[in-house]
């Protein structure tokens, strides 16, 4: 049977004897109600949206091609009518100017399409019990994330929102150190996966070795579902789908449309080989499901033990099951050649039918009064109590007990902004994917409960790459943009709630957050310098515009120079950003050259220093005062002190400790004679203007410039004696700034030693055979404490997963992998069990300053095949002689 893919989609039924055909789509505007006015029938038809939505994201190595299949994946569901070309820069993803010049991902672009295409119409409609779900029309919302190590961040903050990923791997280079690493993110947010084989049309492209690989280091048993189907003279020609027993040959230099569907009997006398290898692996994956799955047991003993009897439909929900198993030990495994338009169409088939909708997937944590946790459903449904909320605040009056949360179904809707950019044409976009009710048009005001502040949101889009389309509502389970948002940045919490007022809605649902995302230390920095006066403003805007896309960027400015630095996490992150700044923001400014960043700490306590200031604004006179104590940060926590007021952690490890003698947690003062806090000074203001104040003084220590790292700054005032009637924040922050910098400056003098500098925990890839020169270069010159040597492929680590469990590692012996006939020789399967052995890892703790350059280094003493990936391991302060060859070595710094 010869099928085309122009436009109509044909589907395959499990007896090959079915054909449905659909109208091609068009671009899809979904309509909702408000989760408030909702009839049930509406209620009806966006259950059946979520049902029927799919948000993943492509996960792998650099230059596995990610950005290949996701042109190739818009193309198919009719959203473009070309294939864009990474090669000329011509993708729907990746649109930034620096990611075309570059032909790398760099920020993700968040795209919607249809799989397969549809109208409107049918997105809407419940599936029917027992249909295949990829023959219904699904929208997929894809997020592209970079495979870069620098942008570690941006993958974590995307899988963030995920609930299912596909990996892919180049078939080639096999599983690589950046796809362990994502893979292990992946895991740790438990989203569940499967695996795309690529690239298996290049020389030297080994699908067995590659799926022997997937065992051993990514610690999951992959379950083949397509085989590659060469020609004779080793051409990739088409695909064996082991699900449904057939084979898919793609017509030569087509795009990918033109399909012939050969049946397995048809197979049989073409190619007896491949259908000989087809049976081989419907029968190991028969086997391995019914290893995780009691009911594939079943469905194999009613087929009378014969694993090519079991109809694919079954084999399909089993292997859903087994996908969206946690923790996951059955990854479904496809094959193809993005590039050469092979294998495209049944990996989308298996994100549809695979992969989960978003109300398959646990409830997010959400954190309240920032140190209580609980299910943000359980929360909605007013089900968690008052008292199992409250952190028992010290020296407060107790509340009454077991009283439901207030309020809690007025919030309309509770979203998470995933990512922040600023667009030419359209100005400042949040993409937000939406956790529960619907954020609608109508239903404006937002509140941030990260930065406690409330926004209007007058307009909604869906955005299909860098097109967007109007909507009216984003409801739960769904991606979405919110356009002209003034404050929120990259992992703020925003809810939609009737009835708030001006100060947002009631505690505790003001500070109710979904899990942020952890931002790694920055520890590259460069100096950005104004070219004139008058170009200030704009980059301070710019900058600011940074932060809000890309948290894991810093900025601080030294308040006795004026210079501004910049930091990140990697010298392509920063060069990025510069690019960023000077190219897409305009911004007129001198970068300097990229530093490491260093801290600076100290050894010695300061005593207590006392600031009472004193600040004239606009002609008025405002005063505020506090005493600071700062010493090196102690291992255990403070005692539980009746004065502490605040315990709150600060960047680079620095520990804030806030206390009063003279008030209670809620600002009233514990002599009931004495006056309280000015009206226009509640306590949280004046809590936030102190930390606001302490971190300011903490960006810059006193003595080489560098931020302050591991201190705990005590800070005591007295309401009496420090606040007066003309306090407001800015004094009160300005007299903690200079108290901080006074105590740092004489507790600085008398300690010694005191920078620390980054130092990463490495994982490189090599061959046996420069194992020896790449560990000996470490060791005697980098200063490296090698923590361990493994093959990459004996599985001899035991991994754990998000729930904490370890798991045994896989027998690759145990793993069906058809062998490697065309890649470069390996002809049997000791030879690619053998050739995959020579993989080894070393994991190593270096000095970041050691690992500048380090990849042109290690390519020179591997042939070109080491990899390598890091990430900050901790700050360690350096000996004396270390300190002073580096102090020695500062004035440079190291060119782009
Ligand atoms: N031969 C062959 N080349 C491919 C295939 N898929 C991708 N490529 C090439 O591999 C290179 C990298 O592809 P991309 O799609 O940019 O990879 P990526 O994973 O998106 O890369 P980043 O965005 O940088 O992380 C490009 O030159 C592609 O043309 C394939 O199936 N076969």
């Amino acid at each position: 049977m010869i099928v085309r893919w122009t436009g109509r989609r044909c589907f395959i039924g499990p007896n090959n004897h079915e054909a449905i055909t659909i109208r091609p789509q068009a671009l899809r505007i979904i309509r909702l109600p408000t989760r408030h006015y909702a009839t049930t029938q509406q209620d009806a038809a966006a259950a059946a949206t979520t049902a029927r939505t799919r948000n993943i994201g492509i996960i792998a190595h650099i230059d596995a091609g990610k950005t290949t299949t996701t042109e190739r994946m818009l193309y198919y569901s009719g959203f473009t009518r070309r294939i864009g070309d990474v090669d000329d820069g011509s993708t729907v993803t990746d649109f930034l100017p620096a990611e075309r010049a570059r032909g790398i991902t760099i920020q993700s672009a968040a795209i919607s399409f249809s799989w397969p295409p549809t109208s409107d119409k049918q997105a809407q409609q419940p599936i029917p019990a027992g249909t295949r779900l990829s023959s219904v029309p699904h929208n997929i919302n894809l997020i592209d994330t970079p495979g870069h190590a620098d942008f570690t961040f941006e993958v974590l903050r995307s899988l963030r929102v995920l609930d299912g990923a596909v990996c892919i791997l180049d078939g080639v280079a096999g599983v690589e150190a950046q796809t362990e690493k994502v893979w292990s993110q992946a895991s740790a947010y438990a989203i569940p996966k499967i695996i795309f084989v690529n690239k298996l049309d290049r020389d030297g492209a080994a699908f067995g070795k590659t799926v022997k690989e997937v065992g051993s280091r990514l610690n999951v048993w992959p379950a083949v579902c397509a085989l590659p189907w060469f020609t004779e003279d080793g051409q990739l020609q088409g695909v064996g789908d082991v699900v449904s027993l057939q084979a898919l040959k793609y017509a030569p230099g087509g795009d990918g449309k033109d399909i012939e569907v050969v049946s397995f009997a048809e197979l049989q006398s073409r190619d007896a080989s491949l259908a000989s290898e087809l049976k081989k692996a419907r029968i190991a994956l028969v086997e391995l499901l019914s290893e995780h799955d009691d009911e594939m047991v079943e469905k194999y003993l009613e087929a009378d033990e014969d694993h090519l009897a079991i109809l694919p439909a079954d084999i399909t929900r089993s292997l859903r099951k087994c996908v969206l198993q946690r923790p996951q030990q059955v990854a479904p495994l496809f094959a193809g050649a993005s590039f050469r338009n092979v294998g495209v169409q049944p990996l989308l088939d298996a994100v549809v039918d695979l992969l989960p909708s978003p109300d398959e997937r646990p409830d997010s944590e959400i954190s309240l009064e920032s140190n209580v946790k609980c299910g943000l459903q359980p929360f909605l449904a007013g089900k968690v109590k008052i008292e199992d909320l409250e952190p028992n605040p010290k020296g407060k009056k107790q509340q009454k007990k077991g009283k439901a949360t207030p309020t809690v179904q007025n919030v309309d809707a509770c979203a998470l902004a995933f990512k922040v950019v600023a667009d030419a044409k359209r100005g400042v976009l949040v993409y937000v994917r939406v956790y529960s009710g619907t954020l609608s048009r109508a239903n404006a005001s937002l509140w941030n409960t990260t930065l406690q502040n409330a926004e209007r949101s007058p307009r909604l889009l869906k955005m299909y790459a860098n097109d967007a389309v109007e909507i009216d509502s984003i409801s739960a389970g769904q991606i979405g943009v919110i356009p002209g948002l003034k404050f929120a940045r990259t992992g703020d919490t925003l809810i939609s709630f009737s009835g708030a007022s001006k100060t947002g809605p009631p505690r505790p649902i003001n500070t109710m957050q979904l899990k942020p995302i952890n931002v790694p230390p920055p520890v590259f920095f460069v100096g950005v310098e104004p070219n004139s006066l008058s170009e200030e403003k704009h980059i301070k805007e710019s900058l600011n515009l940074l932060l809000r896309e890309d948290p894991s960027l810093h900025v601080s400015i030294d308040e006795e120079s004026g210079q501004t630095h910049l930091a990140g996490m990697g010298e392509l992150h920063l060069e990025i950003a510069r690019d960023r700044l000077v190219n897409d923001l305009k911004a007129k400014a001198r970068i300097g050259k990229i530093e490491i960043g260093y801290r600076e700490t100290v050894t010695m306590a300061s005593g207590a220093i006392e600031k009472i200031v004193e600040f004239d604004v606009a002609s008025k006179i405002s005063k505020a005062g506090c005493s600071i104590q700062i010493e090196s940060r102690a291992e255990e926590s403070p005692s539980n002190s009746d004065d502490m007021l605040l315990e709150v952690e600060l960047h680079d490890n620095n520990r804030l400790l806030i206390s009063s003698p003279t008030l209670y947690s809620d600002g009233t003062p514990k002599d009931e004679e004495q006056a309280g806090l000015p009206e226009n000074l509640p306590i949280e203001t004046v809590l936030e203007a102190f930390r606001v104040g302490v971190s300011a003084a903490l960006s810059r220590g006193p003595i080489h410039r560098y931020p302050i790292h591991s201190v705990d700054v005590q800070l005591d005032f007295d309401h009496a004696k420090h606040i007066f009637p003309t306090s407001n924040p800015t004094v009160l922050a300005g007299a903690a700034r200079q108290a901080v910098q006074a105590a740092l400056r004489s507790s600085s003098a008398l300690s010694e030693n005191i920078i620390m500098e980054p130092v990463m925990l490495v994982t490189i890839s090599v061959d046996e055979a420069s194992m020896g020169s790449v560990v000996h270069d470490l060791s005697s010159s980098r200063g490296a404490s090698i923590i361990s040597l493994e093959s990459a492929d004996d599985g001899s680590e035991s991994s754990s997963d998000s729930s904490g469990s370890e798991r045994l590692p896989i027998d690759t012996a145990k793993i069906y992998a058809p062998i490697d006939k065309f890649a470069g020789g390996h002809t049997d399967k000791s030879a690619v069990t053998a050739s995959s052995n020579t993989a080894k890892q070393i994991i190593a703790r270096v000095p970041l300053k050691e690992m500048v350059g380090y990849l042109k280094h290690l390519r020179s003493l591997t042939a070109g095949r080491g990899t390598f990936t890091m990430v900050v391991d901790r700050f360690e302060r350096m000996n004396a002689q270390r300190q002073r060859v580096v102090l020695s070595e500062l004035r440079g710094g190291f060119e782009f």
